[in-house]
């Protein structure tokens, strides 16, 4: 009698393991589309698939570019932070004194990477696709009907429409503006030379950011300069510990623009006087964290999470101060964003690892989750791993959309604040998205093929772009050689891809011969 018991008991507990089982699973996958915060690396992959045939790569390609890339870097030893100087001993010199030392070495031969362009000419096989089709994939976007804000909301614009608003309106489901949009332009000029009428700071977010308030209700999201453009992140810091660098957002959206993106809002330097076009002009809450330093500067420090208070105050010099000035985003009735979790969101935890760090397969499951597993999202995520490891930036946790446009529209690149701080060190961990799917767009490659065989390269490029903001140099220049350094990364990255599809291949072609010849 009690054997019966204890047996139901057992096939209770096993059937109460199974359900259990079932509904982690689908709170997995709900999880990664809606941010729950469940699937943050504290748990271990559940599924097993094979991706790659050869037995030595276990690991996947992330982790073996990983370790060869690292292995040729540490030969010249790092170039960040040269610290161990006798006379800046205890010190920990952030100011620049990392800058590398000439090397001895004499450069390779520069390599062109013909293979690559190779498969970006190379015409479509739709008949017959060829393996490297599912590396570098070639859009088609025929039967593409791309609306504007304005179509989709059925709105006209007024003939006294502000530039912005005309911006804004035009807006479309493939790109936030065209290649050869006079309104962008006309649009960082207004940001630039019009009064700041009122100004009051951005709720939410960690770091300070403040409204700025033009004439004919034109807004702009402001950031702050905190530190000479020389400074880098600091050796103790996390990449959600960063302090914001408004010269970065910047840069990201000139970077942004000449990648052919399109996805980042106009952002422009500008130079104010804290007194009366911030102290004056701004609400009570604001106002009341000024304060004069004892070095006689105007100084205020609003509220938020991080770095609000007075010993991290922003202070004018006595009273000028740069910033970021940032196009704001549509605020018409139905243009509501949708907020995404970025799949491969870092674990924001000092000790913890994300899934997809230890997870070779990684994005093997992605692929077969919704929106990235049709259109163009996957391969959006694959512009957005470039464009953030070219900036450096590690802190991608949330993306987002325009809600009025379904899934298939681009992410919005937004919040750039945290690139450009490690001028010496390449993040690879940034590319983990591009090397563990082995994808990327044929049109994103050929830019990127461009800048590295010329006629200009992409810092050449950058410099043209920002030569005309109000706060130029906008970047030091370390970060420049650091963005042709890393294309030439990117490149080897997809070379490495398709390599191992090609060896795969010729392995896959190799067992079907053999099969054919022991059934003959
Ligand atoms: N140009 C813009 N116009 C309007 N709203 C914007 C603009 N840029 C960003 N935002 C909104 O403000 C939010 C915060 O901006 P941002 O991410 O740059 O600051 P942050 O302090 O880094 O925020 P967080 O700490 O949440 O990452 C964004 O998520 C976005 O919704
Ligand atoms: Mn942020």
């Amino acid at each position: 009698m009690y054997w019966i018991r204890s047996k139901k008991l057992k096939e209770r507990l096993a059937l109460g393991f199974g359900a259990s089982l079932v509904l982690f699973t689908l709170l997995l996958v709900i999880d990664l589309q809606m941010d729950l915060g469940v699937s943050r690396g504290e748990f271990i992959p559940s599924h097993g698939r094979v991706r790659f045939a050869s037995e030595d790569d276990k690991s996947g390609i992330y982790n073996e570019f990983h370790r060869k890339y690292l292995a040729k870097s540490n030969a010249s030893g790092s170039k960040e932070y040269l610290t161990t100087n006798p006379h800046t001993r205890g010190r920990t010199d952030t100011s620049g004194a990392g800058y590398p030392s000439k090397q001895v070495t004499t450069a390779p031969p520069h390599d062109r990477f013909k293979d690559l362009t190779a498969l970006v000419v190379a015409p479509k096989n739709r008949r017959n696709p060829q393996f490297y089709e599912r590396i570098v994939v070639k859009e088609d976007q025929s039967d593409d009907e791309n609306p504007t804000l304005a179509e989709m909301l059925d709105l006209r614009v007024s003939p006294n429409a502000t530039n912005l608003e005309r911006f804004q309106l035009s807006i479309t489901k493939n790109e936030l503006y065209a290649k050869s949009d006079k309104l962008v332009d006309a649009v960082i000029q207004d940001m630039v030379s019009m009064p700041i009428k009122h100004v009051v700071q951005k709720e939410g977010g960690t770091q300070i950011k403040l409204i700025i308030e033009y004439p004919n209700d034109i807004h702009a999201l402001f950031k702050p300069m905190r530190f000479p453009r020389e400074q880098q992140t600091l050796p103790n810091h996390f990449y959600f510990t960063d302090y914001e660098r408004h010269n970065a957002e910047i840069a990201a959206f000139h970077l942004d623009r000449i990648m052919g993106f399109r996805r980042a809002m106009p952002v422009t330097g500008r130079i104010l006087n804290i007194t009366t076009e911030i102290e004056r002009v701004c609400d009570d809450n604001l106002l009341k964290t000024f304060f004069i330093s004892p070095a006689r500067n105007k100084c205020f420090h609003g509220k938020c999470s991080y770095y609000c208070d007075t010993s991290h105050a922003i202070c004018g010099s006595p009273d000028t101060l740069e910033g970021s000035f940032a196009a704001f985003l549509p605020t018409q009735a139905d243009t509501q964003r949708k907020v995404w979790r970025h799949p491969w969101r870092r674990s924001y935890h000092k000790r913890r690892k994300a899934q997809w760090e230890t997870d070779p397969d990684y994005c093997a499951m992605v692929r077969d989750i919704p929106p990235y597993d049709e259109d163009r999202r996957l391969l959006d995520l694959m512009d957005m791993s470039v464009f953030d490891f070219l900036t450096g930036n590690m802190d991608r946790h949330h993306y987002e959309t325009f809600k009025i446009f379904g899934n298939d529209t681009f992410p919005i690149h937004l919040d750039h604040g945290r690139g450009f701080g490690r001028p010496f060190h390449d993040e690879l961990s940034i590319l983990a998205p591009l090397l563990q799917c082995c994808l990327i767009r044929s049109t994103t490659l050929e830019t990127l093929l461009l800048f590295h065989n010329g006629p200009k390269s992409l810092s050449e490029q950058l410099r043209d772009s920002m030569a005309n903001d109000p706060i130029v140099p906008v970047l030091w220049e370390p970060h420049m050689v650091a963005l042709d350094r890393r294309v030439a990364i990117i490149l080897q990255a997809i070379r490495d891809c398709v390599k191992k599809a090609s060896e795969e291949e010729d392995f896959d072609a190799a067992g079907q011969n053999h099969l054919d010849q022991s059934f003959s």
